[in-house]
């Protein structure tokens, strides 16, 4: 058990993170009818695109700064309470456009949920804004535009999620150069549902610190080791990738062959309910199924924070509690 282990995460998309008792409760609070969405306390779905047509609806519960306070609130909050003490949380002004919020309300509703997680339990997050693939490289641009000039403290990194099969990343790098003349940190979901090449293509065009998943590198030596080489962080999330049905089981996951190879990975727990996870659980999972020691666990919670999207005062003040 990893309950003593200090704890750090890069990887959880906010909506992804709603426990299936709240989206009940918003639910109930808005009249909207779950039934299609949630059976037995339990999110319905079954691949890929069933996953992202349940996650919409998640998000369409939430509708008011405070409803988007209250998860962020409440997920940093339990968080904290299994030892973590940082958070990135990938948010995505489209959903909160989508429900008639709108991106400036939407974002300080989540950093109003931040800032009382943090007067609460001490723990320290920030926010990635996250493009969305499959609605297309132009409205990924027009997120990227939006994060660029928000300039919001608690927004620090851009994201891009989505569907994977769709697009290529070059059609992408545009956006990511707008974030990146902004200073934003970036990352960038690849090497989970299409294959190494994937990987390779994000490192090239986008040329990204972090690479969302990328366990499917795996599928290439050379890559392997240019991802060890280049020192590009890994955001490892086994749980979602077992759910998700990337690999059949944990006995067949690349998190130890990755970490053996000199990659530097982090635990993730990327949409935790939805996968039947917590980031608790996929350090238990490390631990107990995957054979690491703490101290290699440890390890990766300081590569979490050494490449955190956090100004280095922060970083330093994090590292030193580990
Ligand atoms: N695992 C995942 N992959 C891509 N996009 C996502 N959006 C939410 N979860 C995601
Ligand atoms: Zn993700």
């Amino acid at each position: 058990m990893t309950l003593h282990l200090k704890k750090a995460e890069l990887h959880c998309h906010i909506e992804g993170a709603t426990p299936p008792e709240l989206a009940l409760r918003q639910a109930r609070k808005y009249g909207v009818d779950t039934s299609a969405i949630i059976r037995d306390k339990a999110y319905v779905w079954d691949d890929f695109t069933s996953f992202v047509r349940c996650y919409d609806a998640v998000a369409s519960l939430f509708r008011t700064e405070g409803d988007y306070a209250l998860l962020a609130e409440a997920y940093l909050t339990e968080l904290a309470e299994a030892g973590t003490i940082y958070s990135e949380i990938i948010v995505s002004p489209d959903h909160g456009n989508t429900v008639g919020l709108g991106a400036d309300a939407y974002i300080e509703g989540l950093a109003a949920g931040m800032d009382a997680a943090r007067a609460k339990t001490g723990i320290e997050s920030r926010m990635l804004i996250t493009g969305i693939r499959h609605l297309g490289p132009e409205a990924v641009i027009r997120t990227a535009e939006y994060a660029a000039r928000l300039r919001h403290p608690l927004v620090t990194g851009f994201n891009l999620a989505g569907e994977e099969r769709m697009h290529s990343v070059a059609e992408f790098a545009r956006a990511f150069d707008i974030v990146r003349d902004a200073d934003l940190g970036l990352t960038i979901h690849a090497g989970e549902l299409s294959g190494a090449f994937s990987v390779r293509d994000a490192l090239d065009h986008v040329r990204p610190a972090r690479i969302s998943h990328g366990v499917r590198a795996i599928e290439d030596e050379d890559l392997v080791k240019r991802l060890a080489d280049e020192g590009v962080v890994l955001e490892v999330c086994p749980g979602s990738n077992i759910s998700l049905k990337v690999f059949p089981d944990f006995a067949s996951h690349p998190l130890k062959a990755l970490y053996t190879a000199g990659v530097r990975v982090t635990l993730n727990s990327d949409d935790p309910p939805f996968f039947h996870t917590s980031l608790a659980q996929e350090y238990d999972i490390a631990s107990t199924v995957m054979g690491f020691e703490d101290s290699e666990i440890n390890g990766m919670t300081r590569t979490a924070i050494e490449a955190a999207f956090v100004d280095e005062a922060t970083r330093q003040r994090l590292l030193a509690t580990l």
